[in-house]
């Protein structure tokens, strides 16, 4: 035998033991490794690709709610290293007690996998440290001088719904609006009024790229969490790298004291821990999606739903007339004001427990855990699922899948400890604050300033990419002065 032939038999036989390994470490993971006893699809224990198929369609959600727990419970089995919990005191052992940090996938979401930002961090001391610096961008004490801001975008939201009544003229439902691309307008521009500077001009204009840009960004960094492979094919766009560089040096140029906003908070901690522009970039991108997506698919989730439920619109009209005797461009309530109010919080509450901005959120363990008597080994990547147990009738009771805000006026009753709206634990929701300051203020000038009519049989069908949205970004509202 030639050196020849006896180099190929070893090439040969070494991919066959490769092949072999492969296959019995497949099957040994699926029937016989730790997770085997967890009930769910065994096709899906032997791949990835059966669940990332079902994700990049956007369908996972539906799957995991509509299929998987019906069918296998509380804890299921959903890949050959992962699994999906939706039982309350399961998600807050993972998320709060043991504060397990987000699963490596995140990672892939980044621009550079090597550089964190809050949103995707995936080790404690990175995270601790960031939150530490933008802290001080979100408290409570700092939102009150943020509520002028905002109402210069609710501002512009009116100028604009009036002038399109005004154009068109009302006809029997009035004048038909994209609530879904309107208010994700607002959400966009007052993410650029509060955090960059200056609101982008999204409402009045309504023809920026950004959202296009953003939504298109957000494609492409999920599509390279299937693989660092496809980083070259769906790198960002530059776009977006020129849109947050002209931000930059805007606020580099300007000579009077500036704003204490996000902006600035961001390019102090520049100075503090010397990171790099492109750094910056990475954590600005991220607050512009988590921050406009997210408010703008619940804001308009809880006019769809209320329009739905006109007895509850009267009723939330009721207590906000009474409240708020006018509302109109240069006469808007105060968040002090609307915060107090009880129906118009128990619709937010209730509308945020029936559509999540978040569905789930994943950790990758780095400690065994026993779960509903199961042990869950170390590297295990578990989704916890906030959507489920937001529906689930133990804790909600029949009505679980009903619009029910009065659920709201009794506390004592609420399972707060079954409700996930902006997460639990050291990594929650750094906006919510900010987020229910939107949120109030919109409802409440739609709400009293315009009769708002629901246009049946649209599509309302939700898809989950990184963030829940309509599939097809559209949902028409019929809008006409209130008399
Ligand atoms: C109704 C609106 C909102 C909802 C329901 C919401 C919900 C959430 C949830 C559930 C998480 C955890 C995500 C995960 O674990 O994967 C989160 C994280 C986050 N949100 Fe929000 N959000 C909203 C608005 C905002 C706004 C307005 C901003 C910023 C301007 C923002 C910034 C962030 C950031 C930076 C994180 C990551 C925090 C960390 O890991 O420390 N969100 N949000």
């Amino acid at each position: 035998m030639s050196i020849t032939t006896d180099f190929f038999t070893i090439i040969k036989a070494f991919l066959v033991l490769v092949v072999v390994r492969y296959v019995y470490n497949t099957i040994y993971k699926a029937y016989f490794g730790p997770l085997s006893k967890i009930p769910g699809p065994k096709l899906f224990a032997l791949s990835n690709i059966f669940f990332d198929i079902k994700l990049f369609s956007g369908v996972r959600w539906k799957f995991t709610q509509f299929v998987l727990f019906p069918k296998y419970g509380s804890i299921v089995r959903a890949s050959p290293e992962g699994i999906f919990v939706s039982d309350r005191d399961d998600i807050r052992k993972i998320i709060v007690t043991e504060d397990f940090q987000k699963a490596p996938r995140y990672a892939l979401i980044r621009r550079d996998p090597q550089h964190e930002t809050l949103f995707t961090a995936t080790t404690k001391p990175f995270h601790n440290e960031r939150r530490r610096l933008l802290s001080p961008a979100f408290a409570i004490k700092y939102l009150a001088s943020l509520d002028p801001l905002v109402k210069v975008c609710a501002r512009d939201l009116i100028i604009k719904i009036d002038q399109t009544i005004e154009k068109e003229g009302p006809n029997v439902s009035g004048v038909m609006i994209n609530i879904y691309e309107i208010l994700l307008n607002f959400t966009l521009d007052t993410i650029g009024e509060t955090a960059f500077g200056g609101k982008f001009g999204m409402i009045l204009t309504g023809k920026h790229p950004l959202p296009g840009e953003v939504g298109e960004g957000v494609r492409r960094r999920l599509l390279r969490t299937i693989s660092p492979l496809l980083k070259p094919f769906f790198g960002d766009k530059e776009f977006l790298y020129k849109f947050v560089d002209d931000i930059l040096k805007k606020r580099r140029q300007e000579t009077n004291p500036p704003r204490k906003d996000i902006l600035q908070i961001v390019l102090d901690m520049q100075k503090e821990s010397g990171i790099s522009d492109l750094e910056i970039f990475d954590q600005m991108l991220e607050f512009i999606i988590a921050g406009s997506d997210s408010t703008g698919f619940c804001i308009s989730m809880a006019v769809i739903t209320l329009l739905k439920h006109q007895e509850k619109l009267q009723k939330l009209y009721d207590e906000l007339k009474t409240a708020v005797p006018s509302i109109g461009p240069d006469n808007l309530p105060d968040h002090e004001t609307l915060k107090r109010l009880p129906y118009l919080n128990a619709v937010i509450n209730e509308s945020l427990r029936l559509y999540p901005a978040t569905f789930g959120t994943g950790r990758k363990i780095d400690k065994d855990v026993i779960l509903k008597g199961y042990l869950i080994p170390r590297g295990t990547y578990i989704a916890n699922n906030f959507y489920a147990a937001h529906r689930s009738t133990e804790y909600w009771g029949e009505d679980a899948n009903e619009f029910v805000p009065e659920r709201w006026l009794d506390s004592g009753k609420i399972p707060r400890d079954a409700y996930f709206p902006f997460s639990a634990g050291s990594r929650n929701c750094i906006g919510q604050n900010f987020a229910l300051l939107e949120f109030r203020l919109i409802i409440t000038t739609l709400v009293l300033r315009y009769k708002m009519v629901d246009i049946p049989e649209q599509d309302l069908d939700i898809v989950q990419f990184l963030l829940p949205r309509l599939r097809n970004r559209k949902y028409n509202v019929g809008f006409a002065f209130r008399k």
